[in-house]
């Protein structure tokens, strides 16, 4: 199984300003076109956390601060029955820089009334608007058809809103 994260910097949402989330368009690997956070999977003794900063500094060049990051997800990526991805999801208000393009994905600020779900993971606009509110959720996503996942065909979902998400991550 393999583990990974997202994470969403989010500003914006003060005296008029709308509020905006930054999402990438990933230019190489697993959804490839395709806009999502920044992220990716889990290095050898790395944490979720960790995971999070350096993904979202080599993808974006964006710092974030590992206790900065606010768990928001958890969820289970199931592929013919059996477990593919489990995936860390963070939404941080505070981080340093401007996001910059990179090798693996082109960042893009997005109001999140335009998040643009048809261009996204098909499971997305299930769990992210409400991620994106502040909500917390617990989701498992089924895909059939075999490797590789972005190719699978998505068959159901079960989510659980505003779950307490484990304290160890
Ligand atoms: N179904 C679904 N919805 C939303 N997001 C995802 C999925 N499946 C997924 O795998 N993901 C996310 C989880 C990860 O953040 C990325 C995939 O990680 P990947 O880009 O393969 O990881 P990297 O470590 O950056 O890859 P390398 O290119 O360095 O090998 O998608």
């Amino acid at each position: 199984m393999i583990e990974a994260t997202l994470c969403f910097p989010l500003r914006g949402d003060v005296e008029g300003d709308a509020k905006e989330v930054l999402l990438i368009e990933k230019r190489r690997g697993l959804g490839q076109g395709w806009y999502n956070g920044p992220g990716g999977k889990l290095e050898a003794d790395e944490t979720p956390r960790e995971c999070a900063v350096r993904e979202t500094r080599e993808e974006v060049d964006l710092a974030v601060d590992p206790d900065d990051l606010e768990r928001a997800a958890e969820l289970t990526f199931v592929l013919d029955g059996e477990t593919h991805t489990f995936c860390h999801v963070y939404v941080t208000e505070t981080f340093e820089g401007q996001p910059r393009e990179s090798p693996e994905a082109r960042p893009e600020w997005v109001a999140i009334e335009e998040v643009p779900y048809d261009r996204m993971w098909e499971d997305d606009r299930l769990w992210l608007p409400g991620v994106l509110e502040g909500r917390t959720v617990r989701g498992e996503f089924a895909f059939e058809g075999g490797r590789p996942l972005d190719e699978a065909e998505f068959v159901g979902h079960d989510l659980e809103w505003d779950v307490p998400l484990s304290e160890e991550f």
